[in-house]
Protein backbone atom coordinates (compact mmCIF):
# COMPACT_ATOMS: atom_id res chain seq x y z
CA UNK A 1 0.00 0.00 0.00
CA UNK A 2 0.96 3.46 -0.76
CA UNK A 3 -0.31 6.31 1.25
CA UNK A 4 0.88 10.53 1.05
CA UNK A 5 -0.62 12.59 3.47
CA UNK A 6 -0.88 16.23 2.55
CA UNK A 7 2.32 16.26 -0.14
CA UNK A 8 3.57 19.63 -0.78
CA UNK A 9 6.20 20.02 -3.20
CA UNK A 10 7.90 23.11 -3.64
CA UNK A 11 10.96 23.84 -5.73
CA UNK A 12 13.08 26.91 -4.82
CA UNK A 13 15.61 28.79 -6.71
CA UNK A 14 16.97 32.10 -6.28
CA UNK A 15 14.66 33.77 -8.07
CA UNK A 16 11.34 32.08 -7.95
CA UNK A 17 9.57 29.12 -6.02
CA UNK A 18 7.27 26.52 -8.02
CA UNK A 19 4.92 24.66 -6.46
CA UNK A 20 4.66 21.61 -8.28
CA UNK A 21 2.97 19.65 -5.52
CA UNK A 22 -0.17 21.11 -3.74
CA UNK A 23 -1.62 18.75 -1.14
CA UNK A 24 -2.02 15.86 -2.35
CA UNK A 25 -3.75 13.48 -0.26
CA UNK A 26 -3.89 9.84 -2.30
CA UNK A 27 -3.57 5.92 -0.91
CA UNK A 28 -3.10 3.22 -3.72
CA UNK A 29 -3.83 -0.25 -2.55
CA UNK A 30 -1.74 -3.06 -2.41
CA UNK A 31 -2.35 -4.95 -5.89
CA UNK A 32 -3.90 -1.73 -7.59
CA UNK A 33 -2.82 -0.56 -10.63
CA UNK A 34 -3.78 3.23 -10.76
CA UNK A 35 -2.46 5.36 -13.54
CA UNK A 36 -1.68 9.46 -13.32
CA UNK A 37 -2.70 11.80 -16.06
CA UNK A 38 -2.75 15.79 -16.41
CA UNK A 39 -1.29 17.87 -18.18
CA UNK A 40 2.42 19.03 -19.48
CA UNK A 41 4.05 20.72 -16.16
CA UNK A 42 1.10 19.88 -13.96
CA UNK A 43 3.79 17.63 -11.55
CA UNK A 44 3.09 13.94 -12.77
CA UNK A 45 6.61 13.06 -13.05
CA UNK A 46 7.51 15.03 -9.33
CA UNK A 47 4.71 12.94 -7.64
CA UNK A 48 6.37 9.87 -9.14
CA UNK A 49 9.79 11.00 -7.87
CA UNK A 50 8.23 11.72 -4.65
CA UNK A 51 6.46 8.32 -4.23
CA UNK A 52 9.56 6.71 -5.65
CA UNK A 53 11.82 8.51 -3.09
CA UNK A 54 13.92 10.04 -5.32
CA UNK A 55 12.79 13.53 -4.46
CA UNK A 56 11.85 14.85 -0.69
CA UNK A 57 8.23 16.34 -0.10
CA UNK A 58 8.87 19.67 1.51
CA UNK A 59 6.29 18.58 3.60
CA UNK A 60 3.77 15.65 4.17
CA UNK A 61 3.95 12.04 5.11
CA UNK A 62 4.38 9.31 2.88
CA UNK A 63 3.95 5.72 4.26
CA UNK A 64 4.40 2.74 1.94
CA UNK A 65 4.91 -0.91 2.08
CA UNK A 66 4.02 -0.98 5.73
CA UNK A 67 7.00 1.42 6.92
CA UNK A 68 6.32 5.23 7.35
CA UNK A 69 9.25 6.78 5.75
CA UNK A 70 10.15 9.74 7.84
CA UNK A 71 13.81 11.01 7.91
CA UNK A 72 15.82 7.96 6.93
CA UNK A 73 19.20 8.43 5.92
CA UNK A 74 20.57 8.52 2.23
CA UNK A 75 21.74 4.69 3.19
CA UNK A 76 18.53 3.21 4.03
CA UNK A 77 16.04 5.08 1.42
CA UNK A 78 18.59 3.13 -1.14
CA UNK A 79 18.05 -0.43 1.11
CA UNK A 80 14.06 0.70 1.14
CA UNK A 81 14.03 1.74 -2.27
CA UNK A 82 15.96 -1.62 -3.60
CA UNK A 83 14.10 -3.80 -1.46
CA UNK A 84 10.30 -2.15 -2.30
CA UNK A 85 10.33 -0.55 -5.64
CA UNK A 86 10.86 -0.93 -9.12
CA UNK A 87 11.50 1.85 -11.99
CA UNK A 88 10.39 1.88 -15.28
CA UNK A 89 11.15 5.06 -17.24
CA UNK A 90 10.13 6.52 -20.64
CA UNK A 91 13.65 5.79 -21.93
CA UNK A 92 14.46 2.76 -20.76
CA UNK A 93 17.72 3.68 -18.65
CA UNK A 94 19.75 0.73 -20.03
CA UNK A 95 23.22 0.48 -19.34
CA UNK A 96 24.73 0.73 -22.92
CA UNK A 97 28.19 -0.98 -21.90
CA UNK A 98 26.15 -4.28 -20.35
CA UNK A 99 24.51 -6.81 -21.85
CA UNK A 100 21.29 -7.66 -21.26
CA UNK A 101 21.45 -10.46 -18.50
CA UNK A 102 24.44 -7.80 -16.82
CA UNK A 103 21.66 -5.15 -16.80
CA UNK A 104 18.42 -6.94 -15.33
CA UNK A 105 21.39 -8.58 -11.99
CA UNK A 106 22.13 -4.81 -11.50
CA UNK A 107 19.73 -4.41 -8.50
CA UNK A 108 20.55 -7.67 -6.87
CA UNK A 109 24.39 -6.44 -6.61
CA UNK A 110 23.36 -4.35 -3.87
CA UNK A 111 22.43 -6.93 -1.99
CA UNK A 112 24.68 -10.00 -0.71
CA UNK A 113 23.73 -12.65 -3.25
CA UNK A 114 25.87 -15.03 -4.99
CA UNK A 115 26.93 -14.53 -8.54
CA UNK A 116 25.71 -17.70 -9.47
CA UNK A 117 22.01 -16.81 -7.37
CA UNK A 118 21.94 -13.32 -9.52
CA UNK A 119 22.25 -14.85 -12.98
CA UNK A 120 19.71 -17.57 -12.25
CA UNK A 121 16.86 -14.63 -10.96
CA UNK A 122 17.80 -12.60 -13.93
CA UNK A 123 17.20 -15.15 -16.03
CA UNK A 124 13.96 -15.82 -14.55
CA UNK A 125 12.68 -12.78 -15.12
CA UNK A 126 14.27 -12.69 -18.70
CA UNK A 127 12.12 -15.68 -19.45
CA UNK A 128 8.82 -13.89 -17.87
CA UNK A 129 8.88 -11.09 -20.16
CA UNK A 130 9.87 -13.38 -23.29
CA UNK A 131 13.66 -12.23 -23.73
CA UNK A 132 15.92 -15.34 -22.88
CA UNK A 133 16.72 -15.57 -26.35
CA UNK A 134 18.13 -12.01 -25.83
CA UNK A 135 20.10 -12.11 -22.68
CA UNK A 136 24.00 -12.42 -24.28
CA UNK A 137 22.90 -9.60 -26.46
CA UNK A 138 23.73 -5.36 -25.80
CA UNK A 139 21.29 -2.65 -25.76
CA UNK A 140 21.97 -1.35 -29.00
CA UNK A 141 21.42 -4.96 -30.58
CA UNK A 142 17.39 -4.66 -29.42
CA UNK A 143 14.06 -2.97 -30.67
CA UNK A 144 12.66 -0.34 -28.39
CA UNK A 145 9.96 -2.87 -26.68
CA UNK A 146 12.74 -5.67 -25.90
CA UNK A 147 14.79 -2.28 -24.27
CA UNK A 148 11.58 -1.85 -21.78
CA UNK A 149 11.12 -5.56 -21.54
CA UNK A 150 14.78 -5.48 -20.36
CA UNK A 151 14.33 -2.55 -17.94
CA UNK A 152 11.02 -4.19 -16.36
CA UNK A 153 13.03 -7.54 -16.13
CA UNK A 154 15.02 -5.21 -14.03
CA UNK A 155 12.38 -3.72 -12.14
CA UNK A 156 11.14 -7.28 -11.03
CA UNK A 157 14.16 -8.90 -10.62
CA UNK A 158 14.40 -8.05 -6.68
CA UNK A 159 11.04 -9.00 -6.14
CA UNK A 160 9.54 -5.51 -5.22
CA UNK A 161 6.03 -4.86 -4.14
CA UNK A 162 5.56 -2.05 -5.95
CA UNK A 163 6.27 -0.66 -9.82
CA UNK A 164 6.09 2.80 -10.52
CA UNK A 165 6.30 3.56 -14.39
CA UNK A 166 6.77 6.90 -16.01
CA UNK A 167 5.36 6.91 -19.52
CA UNK A 168 6.57 3.55 -20.44
CA UNK A 169 5.10 3.31 -23.49
CA UNK A 170 6.32 6.76 -24.79
CA UNK A 171 9.08 6.17 -26.28
CA UNK A 172 7.22 2.73 -28.44
CA UNK A 173 4.73 2.76 -31.10
CA UNK A 174 1.84 1.31 -30.28
CA UNK A 175 2.17 -2.28 -31.05
CA UNK A 176 5.15 -2.64 -29.12
CA UNK A 177 3.51 -0.24 -26.30
CA UNK A 178 0.85 -2.66 -26.28
CA UNK A 179 3.08 -5.36 -25.74
CA UNK A 180 4.53 -3.60 -22.70
CA UNK A 181 0.96 -2.91 -21.08
CA UNK A 182 -0.07 -6.27 -21.83
CA UNK A 183 4.04 -7.24 -19.34
CA UNK A 184 2.37 -4.66 -17.35
CA UNK A 185 -1.34 -6.35 -16.76
CA UNK A 186 0.23 -9.46 -15.96
CA UNK A 187 2.50 -8.19 -13.20
CA UNK A 188 -0.55 -6.47 -11.75
CA UNK A 189 -2.49 -9.65 -11.99
CA UNK A 190 -0.60 -12.71 -11.71
CA UNK A 191 1.69 -11.49 -9.06
CA UNK A 192 -0.20 -8.64 -7.36
CA UNK A 193 2.17 -6.19 -7.62
CA UNK A 194 0.99 -2.80 -6.79
CA UNK A 195 1.75 -0.25 -9.98
CA UNK A 196 1.36 3.68 -10.30
CA UNK A 197 1.80 4.60 -14.04
CA UNK A 198 2.03 7.92 -14.91
CA UNK A 199 0.68 8.00 -18.88
CA UNK A 200 -0.90 10.84 -21.75
CA UNK A 201 -2.66 7.74 -23.00
CA UNK A 202 -6.58 7.27 -22.25
CA UNK A 203 -7.04 4.47 -24.22
CA UNK A 204 -4.41 3.15 -21.63
CA UNK A 205 -5.19 4.32 -18.47
CA UNK A 206 -8.49 3.14 -18.91
CA UNK A 207 -7.40 -0.23 -19.13
CA UNK A 208 -6.16 0.44 -15.19
CA UNK A 209 -7.80 -0.13 -11.96
CA UNK A 210 -8.11 4.18 -11.31
CA UNK A 211 -7.04 6.89 -13.09
CA UNK A 212 -5.91 9.76 -11.05
CA UNK A 213 -6.03 13.42 -12.77
CA UNK A 214 -4.06 16.45 -11.80
CA UNK A 215 -3.88 19.89 -12.73
CA UNK A 216 -1.49 22.61 -11.55
CA UNK A 217 -0.02 20.28 -8.64
CA UNK A 218 -3.63 19.34 -7.34
CA UNK A 219 -5.28 16.25 -7.65
CA UNK A 220 -8.61 16.97 -9.40
CA UNK A 221 -10.52 13.87 -9.47
N1 LIG B 1 14.15 20.54 -10.45
C1 LIG B 1 13.19 21.47 -10.63
N2 LIG B 1 13.41 22.76 -10.29
C2 LIG B 1 12.45 23.70 -10.45
N3 LIG B 1 11.22 23.45 -10.94
C3 LIG B 1 10.94 22.18 -11.29
C4 LIG B 1 11.91 21.12 -11.18
N4 LIG B 1 11.34 19.96 -11.62
C5 LIG B 1 10.08 20.29 -12.00
N5 LIG B 1 9.83 21.60 -11.81
C6 LIG B 1 8.56 22.31 -12.09
O1 LIG B 1 7.54 21.64 -11.36
C7 LIG B 1 6.37 21.53 -12.16
C8 LIG B 1 5.97 20.06 -12.32
O2 LIG B 1 6.92 19.40 -13.15
P1 LIG B 1 6.80 17.84 -13.53
O3 LIG B 1 8.03 17.47 -14.29
O4 LIG B 1 6.47 17.06 -12.34
O5 LIG B 1 5.53 17.86 -14.54
P2 LIG B 1 4.91 16.68 -15.42
O6 LIG B 1 3.46 16.70 -15.17
O7 LIG B 1 5.64 15.41 -15.19
O8 LIG B 1 5.21 17.20 -16.91
P3 LIG B 1 5.45 16.37 -18.28
O9 LIG B 1 4.14 15.71 -18.64
O10 LIG B 1 5.80 17.48 -19.25
O11 LIG B 1 6.58 15.42 -18.06
C9 LIG B 1 6.65 22.24 -13.48
O12 LIG B 1 6.15 23.54 -13.39
C10 LIG B 1 8.16 22.25 -13.54
O13 LIG B 1 8.62 23.37 -14.27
Amino acid sequence: MIKLSGINKIYRTDEIETLALENVNLTVDQGEFVSIMGPSGCGKSTLLNVIGLLDEPTSGTIEMAGTVIGKMKDKQLAEFRNANLGFVFQSFHLINSLNVVDNVELPLLYRKMRGSERTRLAKEVLERVGLSHRMRHMPSQLSGGQCQRVAIARAIVGNPEIILADEPTGNLDSKMGAEVMELLHNLNKEDNRTIVMVTHNEEQAKMTDRIMRFFDGRQIQ
